[in-house]
C-alpha cells in the first residue's frame, strides 16, 4: 500500500503585491488518514492549499501524489482530488438532478448512486435552485459532489465552517467513514479546532507561512503537555516549543512530557490551548519544521 497520498516539500510561494509568502512548507498525508491543517487567520492555509492544487503557481518545492512528483495537482486532480473551498460556484439555475448530469460530463468516474446517497444523507432539497440554497447546504452539496467522482484526497478549506452542530458532527462521521479503507485521505483546514481534535490523525500547525509543528495526534496526547512555571523555570527547559509569557507566569508547550520536573504545573490540554500558544506565544527556532 502507498504510504503518503500526498508529499510536499519545501513549498515557496510569493505575493507579488504582498509581504507574505509560503516559507519552505513541508508535509504529508498518509494514506487512510485525516491531517488537521491549523492556523489563525492569515496563516496560509488556502494559500498553502490552492498552490497545491495548481491554482496559484508555485514558486519553488516538490509535490508528489500518489508517490509521483506532479508540478502542481491540476491536472491529476479532476478525478482523483475532491476539493471543497468556503466559495463554492455551482451553476446556480440548476437543482441537483441537473447538476449530476453535467458532472457526469465533466467526470469520467462520476457516480451518480453515490452522489444521490449523499444528497438524501444530508437532507438537500431535490427541487430547489441551487441558487437558492443556503450556504451550510451549499457546502453539504460541495462535499456530497466530492465524494462522488472516486477521489482519493478530499482538500476541505473551512468546509464544515457553514454547517450547524448536528450536521457538522454527521459531517465528522462521514469524513471518518470515507478514510476507513485505509486508501483514501483528507486534507481539511479548521477554525473548529474540537471537530480537529475529534477526528485528525495528524495536525500541521501553520503561522505566517512557516509550519510551526507536525504531530501526530498520538504522539500529541501522549508526550507534550502545557506547563506554567516561574519564567526562570521555563527557562531551564530543553524540549520546549513555544512559550508565552503571562505577567507573573509562563506557559509553555513542551515535547517529551516524561523528562518535566515534577513539580511544574501541568495545565489543561487541549488542541485550543496549544493553538493558542503556538500562535500567540514565542515559537523556539530549533523547534520549528525545516
Ligand atoms: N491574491 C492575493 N494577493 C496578495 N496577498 C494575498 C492574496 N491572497 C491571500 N493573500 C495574503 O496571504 C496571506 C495568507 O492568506 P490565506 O488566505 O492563505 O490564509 P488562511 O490561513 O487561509 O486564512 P483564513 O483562516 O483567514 O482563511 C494573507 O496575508 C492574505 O492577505
Amino acid at each position: 500500500m502507498l504510504e503518503n497520498i500526498l508529499e510536499v516539500n519545501g513549498l515557496y510561494k510569493a505575493y507579488a503585491n504582498s509581504d507574505f509568502g509560503l516559507n519552505n512548507i513541508s508535509f504529508s498525508i498518509p494514506s487512510g488518514s485525516i491531517v488537521g491543517f491549523i492556523g489563525e487567520n492569515g496563516a496560509g492555509k488556502t494559500t498553502t492549499m490552492e498552490t497545491i492544487l495548481g491554482l496559484l503557481r508555485k514558486d519553488s518545492g516538490q509535490i508528489k501524489l500518489f508517490g509521483e512528483e506532479v508540478d502542481s495537482l491540476e491536472g491529476a486532480m479532476k478525478e482523483q482530488v475532491g476539493v471543497v473551498f468556503d466559495h463554492m460556484n455551482f451553476s446556480k439555475d440548476l437543482v441537483v438532478g441537473k447538476l449530476s448530469n453535467v458532472l457526469s460530463n465533466i467526470y469520467q468516474q462520476w457516480d451518480e448512486a453515490t452522489f444521490f446517497h449523499y444528497v438524501r444523507h444530508f437532507s438537500l432539497p431535490k427541487k430547489k435552485k441551487i441558487k437558492d440554497f443556503s450556504r451550510g447546504m451549499t457546502m453539504k452539496l460541495a462535499l456530497a459532489v466530492a465524494f462522488s467522482h472516486d477521489s482519493k484526497l478530499l482538500i476541505l478549506d473551512e468546509a464544515t465552517a457553514g454547517l450547524d452542530p448536528v450536521a457538522r458532527d454527521e459531517m465528522l462521521d462521514v469524513f471518518l467513514d470515507f478514510v476507513k479503507d485505509r486508501e483514501h485521505s483528507i486534507l481539511l483546514s479548521s477554525h473548529i479546532t474540537t471537530d480537529i481534535e475529534k477526528i485528525a490523525d495528524y495536525l500541521v500547525f501553520i503561522k505566517k507561512g512557516r509550519i510551526l509543528l507536525r504531530v501526530s495526534k498520538r504522539d500529541l496526547l501522549e508526550n507534550y503537555a502545557i506547563v506554567q512555571g516561574k519564567s526562570s523555570e521555563i527557562a531551564k527547559l530543553h524540549n520546549v516549543i513555544a512559550h508565552r509569557d503571562m505577567g507573573d507566569v509562563t506557559e509553555a508547550l513542551v515535547a517529551d512530557k516524561a523528562s518535566l520536573p515534577i513539580e511544574l504545573n501541568q495545565l489543561d490540554f487541549s488542541i485550543d490551548a496549544i493553538t493558542m500558544l503556538l500562535m500567540k506565544g514565542e515559537n523556539h527556532e530549533r523547534a520549528i519544521v525545516k
